[in-house]
């Protein structure tokens, strides 16, 4: 019984609900980004990035992803510009993989697909009062898509690899005090933007996607520290932490705009 209870639990386990849609939904995440198809803006701005690497609290394994969670509590790690009309306060950061190097990212370029995708999720506090209160927002939130590709070794990854070991069962949590989480941004400012949601649960359609052109590189050890994770918790039967991302979404009505002709 404890077995075919488990295989049930595991079956309703969030991620693997992905098919589940907002009822209704017509701005669904991730997306194909069809290059030819999106449009160039020229009113779009070049993206203002203000970390403080000081306002790194900590890392912990959520079940779904590792996450890196900062201190919202003041305008002290923000983005501006780009297609923002406010400032957004960054939140935390977190990572979607493939089992193999051949998967792993949520949006594809031209159905190219990347082994790892970066998210930066930030809200916005001149609309709502909390994190919390903007996930329900529209466009409460901003999230930065970076895509991983394989390739040189990342050393300002490196800090955050060895502190992985520690977080390797749901729901621990590691002190992780000082990070600058711009490193991990690609030099280019190229972007693609669009309107889109969530990716996991509530998948609600609160987020201005804005997804970077050109991946950053990190290499084989880096990526396969990933999937060292574990969606489970400590004494549970294991399961290893990869192809947490959600399945291709229908574009709808929408149209991916370029900050680059
Ligand atoms: C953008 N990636 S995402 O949809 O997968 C995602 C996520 F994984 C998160 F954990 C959180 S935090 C509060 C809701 O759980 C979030 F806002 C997200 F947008
Ligand atoms: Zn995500």
């Amino acid at each position: 019984a404890a077995c075919s209870s488990f295989r049930l639990r595991d079956a309703l386990h969030p991620l693997w609900q992905s098919e589940l849609s907002v009822s209704g939904g017509t701005r669904q995440s991730p997306i194909n980004i069809q290059w030819r198809d999106s449009v160039y803006d020229p009113h779009l701005k070049p993206l203002k990035i203000h970390y403080d690497p000081a306002t790194c609290l900590y890392i912990w394994n959520n079940g779904y992803s590792f996450q890196v969670e900062f201190d919202d509590s003041a305008d002290k790690s923000v983005i501006m510009g780009g297609p923002l009309e406010n400032h957004y306060r960054l939140k935390q950061f977190h990572f979607h993989w493939g089992a193999i190097n051949e998967w792993g990212s949520e949006h594809m370029v031209d159905s190219k697909v990347f082994p790892a995708e970066l998210h930066l999720v930030h809200w916005n506090p001149v609309t709502s009062t909390s994190f919390e209160e903007a996930i329900m927002e529209n466009n409460g939130l901003v999230v930065i898509g970076v895509f991983l590709k394989l390739g040189a070794h990342h050393a300002g990854l490196q800090k955050l690899v060895d502190a992985l070991p520690a977080v390797k069962h749901k729901d621990t949590i590691v002190e992780f005090d000082v990070f600058d989480p711009s490193c991990l941004m690609p030099s280019c400012p190229d972007y693609w933007t669009y309107d889109g949601s969530l990716t996991t649960p509530p998948l609600t359609e609160s987020v201005t996607w804005i997804i970077k052109k050109t991946p950053i590189e990190v290499d084989q050890n880096q990526l396969e520290a990933f999937r060292m994770l574990l969606f489970t918790s400590a004494g549970e039967e294991e399961k290893r932490m990869v192809d947490n991302f959600r399945p291709l979404q229908p574009l709808m009505n929408r149209t991916v705009r370029s900050s680059f002709p």
